[in-house]
């Protein structure tokens, strides 16, 4: 489902990802760890598209089209979702006036009948239930005065409605009390399918106990530098990342 081979990109003139080489197929669930600064965020920003990147070499593959071709509405119709470590409040944007925009935008440009509001509505209540989110919450402007966790459920319960092909979540776990880590897990456990990937960006083993990758890399300098089961993961709590840098040499990592 995404291919993406020896990637060089750079933010404000400076080279921060110096290579990287990543395949996801779908069904499947890639956690990417790493040390900060490594380029976490500035992956999951370039396949979303956000502004302000340059992509220097590479390319990146996305259900067999050029996903660097896409603009970033495009990238989103064709079913990339990006779930933000910061999420931007819209003050006086109503959330579920924004979700059924964003939505039905998707739609119309796939080609499908957009949903009014009382089908939009079914929908909407749907989901909810999965993730506990409070009611009220659709009713006040997007992400406005949203605790930390409240906004990263948000987030969730947008992908949720959006249905991607492949979810990107950038340490949606940080800030969360337990439950509502488990409410986060819950929603995306609910929505692991055959035609769905995710890439889980995550500091801490402790989200990967509630949604299990199939796969988990250690991004640092730039590049994946280490690939391996869900023990990897285990490994890193136990030993941080020194542990790799021995492994792979001080240059590296
Ligand atoms: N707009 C920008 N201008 C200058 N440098 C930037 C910009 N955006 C990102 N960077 C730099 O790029 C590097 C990688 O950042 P990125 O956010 O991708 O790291 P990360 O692996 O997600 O880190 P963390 O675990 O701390 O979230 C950092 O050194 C950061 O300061």
């Amino acid at each position: 489902m995404l291919k993406i081979d020896n990637l060089h990109a750079s933010v404000a003139g400076k080279e921060i990802l110096k290579g990287l080489s990543l395949e996801v197929n779908a069904g499947e669930v890639h956690a990417i760890m790493g040390p900060n600064g490594a380029g976490k965020s500035t992956l999951g920003n370039i396949l979303a598209g956000r502004d302000g990147y340059e992509v220097t070499a590479g390319s990146i593959t996305f259900d067999g089209k050029d996903l660097l071709e896409l603009e970033p509405e495009e990238r989103a119709a064709a079913g990339v979702f990006l779930a933000f470590q910061y999420p931007v409040e819209i003050p006086g944007v109503n959330n579920t006036y924004f979700l059924r925009a964003a939505f039905n935008a998707q739609r119309k440009a796939r080609g499908e009948e957009e949903l009014d509001s009382m089908q939009f509505l079914k929908r909407v209540r749907e989901k909810l239930a999965v993730l506990h989110l409070k009611d009220e919450l659709l009713h006040r402007g997007v992400n406005e005065g949203f605790s930390g966790g409240e906004k990263k459920r948000n987030e969730i319960f947008q992908m949720a409605l959006l249905e991607p092909k492949l979810a990107i979540l950038d340490e949606t776990d940080s800030g969360l009390d337990i439950d509502a880590l488990k409410a986060v897990a819950d929603g995306v456990n609910a929505q692991r399918s055959p035609e769905r990937a995710f890439l889980v960006i995550t500091h801490y083993q402790r989200l990967l106990d509630y949604i299990k990758p199939d796969v988990v890399h250690v991004l640092a300098d730039g590049r994946i530098v280490e690939t391996g089961g869900p023990e990897l993961a285990l490994e890193l709590e136990a030993h941080g990342y020194d542990w790799i840098r021995q492994r792979i040499g001080p240059e590296a990592a």
